[in-house]
């Protein structure tokens, strides 16, 4: 049955939280080439949460078993330990905080902190025991083709227009050989969250190579890459035709996106009325 969330804590208790990651993120911006943690911690929280599966309502974020060696380990999640790496000096100075509620609140502050859109954020999510981790094998495999990627998300609920709000994701960090074995974007990976990624997918000429780990991929004479899975947003033709809505409409995008990134850190969990729901402000607004 769904998990229900128990919180204890104020919002104003995360916003705490939400500001002491704020603050690191600013401080330790030289990592993976001063690209910094934002696009890591945003992928960590997208991954801790996309295991879920809504016929036994297993795997999401509500458990924080991410924390246990099988899911960490989850060749799906290599180099997601840079972005555990991070947050173990908030899981000290917060030792109250649940691990899902840190990894998701994790991802809010990333995206925000980058300039994306609001995402609200509920608390309560309770750790469970070891042998609840979801096995391997259920997050996506950047091959798929546009069928792929729709029954994919189907396991989640998301309809067409939430998958490519979510994957608009993609204009943030880059790929990494030994992580995935897909390589770039060259020296064009942002920190700052945009619409760019659909109006790359479009206007980009893009040419399928196999890369030197032996995939194949989508490169572009200005250094942009695109995995199989991306190009299938503009291979199938309902796809195509949110990919084009989003990359003229900036807001639509943002709009789409917050709605669609709660509906992914809070599935498969129930949350009382008690818990409300926070919109966390940025550091720039506190100032
Ligand atoms: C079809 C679905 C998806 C596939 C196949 C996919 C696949 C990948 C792959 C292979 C990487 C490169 C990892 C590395 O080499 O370090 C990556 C990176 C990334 N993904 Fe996705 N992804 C998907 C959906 C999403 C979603 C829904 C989000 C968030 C809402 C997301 C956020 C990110 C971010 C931020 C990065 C950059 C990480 C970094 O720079 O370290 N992805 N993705
Ligand atoms: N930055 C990034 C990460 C993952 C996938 C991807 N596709 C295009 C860009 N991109």
């Amino acid at each position: 049955g769904l998990h229900i969330a128990e919180c204890q804590k104020k919002p104003e208790d995360y916003q705490k939280v939400y500001n002491a990651i704020a603050t690191k993120l600013r401080d330790e911006d030289e990592y993976d080439n001063y690209i910094g943690y934002g696009p890591v911690l945003l992928r960590l929280a997208w991954h801790v949460s996309g295991t879920f599966e809504k016929k036994d309502n297993s795997g999401g974020s509500f458990g924080g078993t991410y924390r246990f060696k099988k899911e960490m380990e989850d060749p799906s999640n290599k180099g997601l330990q840079n972005g555990f790496k991070f947050l173990s000096s908030i899981q000290e100075q917060f030792p109250w905080i649940s691990h899902g509620d840190l990894y998701t609140l994790a991802g809010v502050t990333a995206i925000q902190e980058m300039q994306g859109p609001k995402i609200p954020w509920r608390a309560g999510r309770v750790d469970q025991t070891e042998d609840l981790t979801p096995d391997n094998g259920r997050l996506p495999d950047a091959k798929g083709d546009a069928t792929y990627v729709r029954n994919f998300y189907k396991r989640m609920n998301f309809e067409d227009r939430e998958v490519v709000a979510l994957l608009g994701a993609h204009s943030l960090g880059k790929t990494h050989y030994e992580n995935s074995g897909f390589e770039g974007p060259w020296g064009a990976a942002t920190n700052v969250f945009s619409n760019e990624y659909f109006n790359n997918l479009i206007n980009e000429k893009w040419e399928f190579v196999k890369n030197e780990a032996g995939n194949m991929q989508y490169n572009s004479d200005k250094g942009f890459m695109m995995l199989p899975a991306d190009m299938a947003l503009v291979q199938d033709p309902k796809y195509l035709k949110i990919v084009k809505e989003f990359a003229k409409d900036q807001d639509a995008f943002f709009n789409e996106f917050g709605k669609a990134f709660t509906k992914l850190i809070e599935n498969g969990i129930e949350f009382p009325k008690n818990i409300k729901t926070t919109v966390f402000k940025t550091l720039d607004e506190q100032e």
